[in-house]
């Protein structure tokens, strides 16, 4: 379709150039109506900076596993983590022993008497955590550091070790009394604890932040240190801080980057305090990730323990060997914490008051997530308060308890770490959807398996398809506390209807071995169904577009475009410019397109062409402030759509005052990016709309379609590899969103194959220069001799580019 060539004024009219399509809207782009992802979410913009980054070369910010190379933490950081992983294995072991204690120590040992028993202490476990974060907050910002954790510690220890022996030596108590009160102690104290120990991750990532007097630490050299730095060099003390490297300046680092001209410009400002903040979020998150991955280990080490009790004590009925356990796993912690130093001043995070639980609760302007996070926290939380009482119910016990804990924790982790990995390019509200309905179906499961190991591998499942809602609702959700909070309110509305349905029921049901436990998950799992399926349909915004080949097309990598949207037939070719030749390099980042546009820049002007070698966005004086804008990552919360206007706006000025005048001297114009960049990062990128993208696009660009579309194709990490510079604002987005860029390109492509030249970016650049050689010369008037071909191996220009 596109064998255009640089046409002269007596041909211009029978060269023919792809353009808008009867429709009006650029050929090749998808088109409306159900064709483009239309009403992808939003979502997947806004991740919270600090994502975890790695050490050299790497783009700041750009995930990367916990491991990454580079990102060694600090021996101070190292000492806390010991402590806190073993604090957490207490604190994951005694939620198990606890409500195993008041399962036990139920006074009226009736199923529905043991099974309010064990409502009671998981509802006064829970209570601190969700109605005291904020006060605990405040009291541990106020609180030396490391006495918060030990005395948080040594308290629990004791209080843990309290309980067995409460039942053991008062016999005047009633058991389940001393429990109740211990467990509302302990949990607070966790809760204290919890905030102790990310102010303190905080302070060794950002010591700065634990000095009032030293306002937001700066730096003015160049460039921006990767935020994994932090574990590297900081960390020890008050002025062993970034401020302390490099002195007061203006809070900011220059990002310098290389003009066409071949001058330096720095208009990037990436401002200290943003890359302190990544770092003291990188530390919290690898805190959170130490703290709760130990979860799955306590539960094993309480089948153990209650094995032990069980087979060598024989004292099935009680959990104390779990309790002591529990108290020394404390005691270790307070120990090694007390030897951890390293740990100075107070002041951690700002700390969210009581009633903002309730405030983000308000409407979230997103259809159907209320349901959705019912759907996926309800069957968590039946699972949680029922299935004490329904291991007895299945002669499991306290083992079965604990292998169902664990199995649940695993799939969590699992369906977490997942979650934003599977199926990159599919819509995460669909994905919302499609795993809280499977969170449902399966707790169904469990409801209906009377079989103990059955029902620990579902509850293995439901915790994975959990938390793969959970890792969506992040994305499609741009406060994820929010998620949080609704999922908190879910557990504990489930933690108390569940037991409480199960009671009502009874053990044995109208006679049969059905139990009230069983019962009760049922019928949570057909109200999870329900809502979880008016949440698919709620949230879904690719009505109309069927979800297998969409899930197919996931699974390739790609992002399905209905056939419908695809063009069948080559669009009318419009002329969208006169006389010269216009031809865009795209792909993501790294990919090459700087390097091979010059190189064919070079090779054109070589051969006696007008060459105008250009690039998106920053291309004129306002396009270069429209440029700094965007990809300041001191823009933070810049919207979606004002994003995409402001690259529309750059375009729309670039096309006026570059493109166009030297298109109409019939010059060759080399674009770095256009169009389908918008349409790739904005639309497939963001999930936002893309064919209302290509219709503002066409809008601002008049119509204006390359003649040729160079696309260079290389995987996300790779391409970002190759980068030396520090991370962007669009380049610090997850892998998942370059992912779905690269998808999204692949798909424009696909639906425009003759206007495309599509090459796989990871062979030597050589190789790509000759192809695209190739590709042009056919573009051009005259074919050029291949002794000139040969000699293009040898230009000194090349060697320069
Ligand atoms: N084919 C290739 N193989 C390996 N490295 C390459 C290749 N093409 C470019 N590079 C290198 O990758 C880095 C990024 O290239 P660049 O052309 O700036 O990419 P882009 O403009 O797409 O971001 C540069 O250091 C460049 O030298
Ligand atoms: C032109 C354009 C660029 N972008 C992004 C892609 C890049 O991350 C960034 C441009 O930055 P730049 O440094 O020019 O990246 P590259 O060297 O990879 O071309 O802007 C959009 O998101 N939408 C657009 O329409």
């Amino acid at each position: 379709m596109t064998s255009s060539r640089v046409p002269r004024s007596s041909d211009a009219a029978s060269s023919p150039r792809s353009g808008p399509g009867a429709s009006g809207r650029p050929a090749g782009y998808p088109s409306g109506g159900s064709g483009g992802p239309a009403g992808y979410p939003t979502g997947g913009t806004g991740r919270p900076a600090g994502y975890p980054s790695g050490g050299s070369g790497r783009p700041a910010g750009y995930p990367t596993s916990a491991s990454a190379p580079g990102a060694t933490p600090t021996a101070a950081f190292r000492r806390l983590r010991t402590a806190l992983a073993l604090s957490g294995l207490g604190h994951w072991l005694t939620l198990p022993a606890l409500t195993a204690m008041g399962f036990a120590a139920a006074t009226d040992t009736s199923f529905a008497g043991r099974a309010r028993a064990v409502e009671i202490v998981l509802l006064l476990w829970l209570l601190p955590v969700l109605l005291l974060p904020g006060a605990a907050a405040a009291l541990a910002a106020r609180l030396d550091r490391r006495s918060t954790l030990l005395t948080a510690d040594a308290l629990r220890a004791v209080l843990i070790l309290s309980v067995p022996m409460a039942d053991l030596l008062i016999s005047s108590l009633r058991p389940l009394i001393w429990t109740s009160v211990a467990t509302v102690l302990v949990s607070f104290l966790g809760v204290l604890w919890g905030a102790a120990a990310s102010s303190s991750a905080r302070a060794l990532a950002w010591p700065g932040a634990s000095a009032p007097d030293d306002a937001a630490p700066t730096r003015t050299a160049t460039p921006a240190r990767p935020a994994a730095q932090a574990f590297n060099g900081y960390g020890t003390g008050p002025g062993a801080g970034p401020g302390a490297q490099g002195g007061r300046g203006d809070g900011a680092a220059t990002r310098a980057y290389e003009t066409d001209d071949g001058r330096t410009r720095a208009d990037l400002r990436v401002p200290d305090a943003a890359v302190d903040e990544a770092d003291a979020n990188i530390a919290v998150r690898r805190i959170a990730r130490t703290v709760f991955g130990v979860a799955p280990v306590a539960a094993l080490v309480f089948v153990l323990t209650s094995l032990i009790s069980a087979e060598l004590l024989k004292q099935a009925d009680r959990v104390h060997l779990a309790l002591y356990v529990a108290a020394v796993i404390f005691a270790l912690s307070a120990i090694v914490t007390s030897v951890a130093g390293g740990l100075p001043g107070a002041d951690g995070p700002v700390p969210d008051a009581p009633v903002a639980l309730f405030r983000r609760l308000g409407p979230s302007g997103i259809r159907g997530l209320r349901f959705a996070v019912a759907a996926s926290a309800l069957p968590v939380g039946a699972v949680l308060a029922i299935a004490r009482v329904h291991t007895q119910a299945l002669d499991g016990g306290d083992p079965g308890y604990g292998m169902i804990l664990c199995a649940l924790a695993v799939g969590l982790a699992a369906g977490l770490f997942a979650g934003p990995r599977v199926l990159a390019p599919f819509s995460r509200r669909r994905l919302f959807g499609l795993s809280s309905i499977a969170s449902a179906l399966l707790l169904a499961v469990i409801a209906l398996s009377l079989n103990l190991v059955v029902v620990v591998f579902v509850a293995g499942f439901l915790g994975v398809a959990a938390g793969i809602a959970w890792s969506s609702a992040e994305a499609v959700v741009h406060n994820p506390l929010r998620v949080r909070t609704g999922t908190a309110l879910a557990l504990v509305v489930a933690a108390i209807a569940v037991p409480l349905a199960a009671g009502a029921i009874g053990e044995r049901h109208a006679g049969r071995d059905f139990p009230g436990s069983s019962a009760a998950l049922l019928i949570t799992a057909v109200i999870a169904l329900v809502a979880g399926l008016i949440a698919y349909r709620l949230l879904d915004e690719r009505t109309g577009i069927p979800l297998i080949p969409d899930i197919a097309a996931a699974l390739r990598g790609e992002v399905y475009v209905p056939p419908s949207a695809a063009p069948t037939t080559p669009a009318a070719p419009r002329r969208t410019h006169e006389r010269g030749v216009f031809i865009v390099f795209e792909g993501g980042e790294g990919a090459g397109k700087t390097t091979q546009s010059r190189l064919a820049a070079i090779w054109l002007r070589e051969h006696g062409y007008e060459v105008v070698t250009t690039r998106e966005p920053g291309a004129t004086k306002t396009g270069m402030r429209l440029r700094a804008l965007l990809l300041d990552k001191e823009s933070t919360g810049l919207s979606p759509r004002a994003e995409t206007l402001l690259y529309a706006a750059d375009r729309a000025d670039h096309v006026a005052n570059v493109i166009r005048p030297a298109l109409d001297r019939g010059a060759i114009v080399v674009s770095d990016r256009y169009v389908d960049s918008a349409l790739a990062y904005q639309g497939y990128g963001r999930q936002q709309p893309v064919e209302e993208i290509a219709a503002l696009n066409d809008w601002g660009t008049g119509g204006l379609v390359p003649d040729l579309t160079v696309l260079l194709e290389l995987p996300p990490e790779k391409g970002l590899n190759r980068l030396s510079s520090p991370a962007d604002r669009i380049e610090s987005e997850p892998r998942e969103f370059h992912e779905r860029v690269l998808a999204g390109f692949r798909a424009l492509a696909e639906a425009d194959p003759d206007r495309y030249l599509v090459l796989d970016a990871g062979r030597p650049e050589s190789e790509i220069r000759r192809e695209i050689q190739d590709r042009i010369r056919e573009m051009l008037p005259d074919p050029i001799p291949a002794s000139a071909e040969d000699a293009t191996s040898t230009f000194p220009a090349i060697t320069d580019a």
